[in-house]
């Protein structure tokens, strides 16, 4: 049988007396957007954080192209071709802002294509121009607005060309015009193809995002995390339909 693209598999971490993610399992396909909804505290970051190798499980595993990913470092993981966007942007607040793009094309991943400095510029250029802040590009990251914080985190995960990009909120602190400009955005890199020198691989996505109504429209696939654990997973209308789900979570969110 051939592996999964994403697999994870019993995925389990405490800290401390706390179980904040326990024996999670679930796959991902090669062309899906896959949603990852639940309260607040549900473990949500926590489990990408472990996917992305920023924090160690206590047991479980997660193999990626049939590669086991487990205990490797973040370095190595977004070398393999996957890359993450988090909640609170954190750029380097005293770089230009293509500064910030440039740095994840540097690692491994690029220089195998036998890059150097100047085509990373250009291809850092190109995913500001794709996410819209290329006008930008030389001022210092600290002067961004949440938006376009949210926008260039999004550069900065598809400059490095990944096959499975996890988004964590991003569609969090956007105005609904912001909104739907990002989703039009993901929506668009998902498809895949050429923008200017930057090649879109058509990542497969994992969504993590409390604005269900936006979310609900551009995924194939929800799975709902509850105290740590899976509560459900399904196509969008299946979750919104589950009685558990909407006791749990959905009944107190705008859908
Ligand atoms: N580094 C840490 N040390 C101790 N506890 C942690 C740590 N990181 C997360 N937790 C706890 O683990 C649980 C799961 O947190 P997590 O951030 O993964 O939830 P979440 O589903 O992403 O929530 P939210 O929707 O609010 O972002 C929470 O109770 C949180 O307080």
């Amino acid at each position: 049988m051939a592996a999964h693209f994403l697999e994870v598999n019993k995925l389990s971490k405490r800290f401390g007396g706390l179980h904040a993610v326990r024996d999670v399992s679930f796959t991902v396909g090669r062309q899906e957007i896959v949603g990852l909804i639940g309260p607040n505290g549900a473990g949500k970051t926590t489990l990408v954080r472990l996917i992305l190798g920023i924090i160690k499980a206590n047991s479980g595993q997660v193999l990626f192209k049939g590669k086991n990913l487990t205990g490797k470092k973040t370095w190595n993981i977004v070398g393999e071709g996957i890359a993450g966007t988090f909640q609170n942007a954190r750029p380097f607040g005293h770089l230009p802002i293509i500064a910030n793009v440039m740095v994840p094309c540097l690692g491994p991943r690029a220089s195998r294509r036998g890059e150097w400095v100047k085509t990373v510029e250009a291809r850092a250029m190109d995913a500001l121009e794709f996410v819209g802040i290329a006008d930008l590009a030389k001022e210092p990251a600290s002067l961004l607005s949440q938006g376009d914080l949210k926008r260039l985190e999004v550069a900065r995960a598809i400059a490095c060309e990944p096959e499975l990009l996890i988004l964590d909120e991003p569609f969090g602190g956007l105005n609904p015009t912001e909104t739907s400009l990002m989703a039009k955005s993901i929506r668009r890199l998902h498809k895949g193809g050429r923008f200017g020198r930057l090649h879109s691989e058509g990542p497969a996505m994992i969504i993590i995002e409390h604005k269900l109504s936006e979310l609900m429209k551009i995924v194939d696939r929800v799975i709902v995390l509850n105290f740590g654990q899976t509560l459900a997973m399904g196509t969008p209308e299946e979750i919104v339909r589950n009685p558990k789900v909407i006791e749990a979570y959905i009944g107190k969110e705008v859908i």
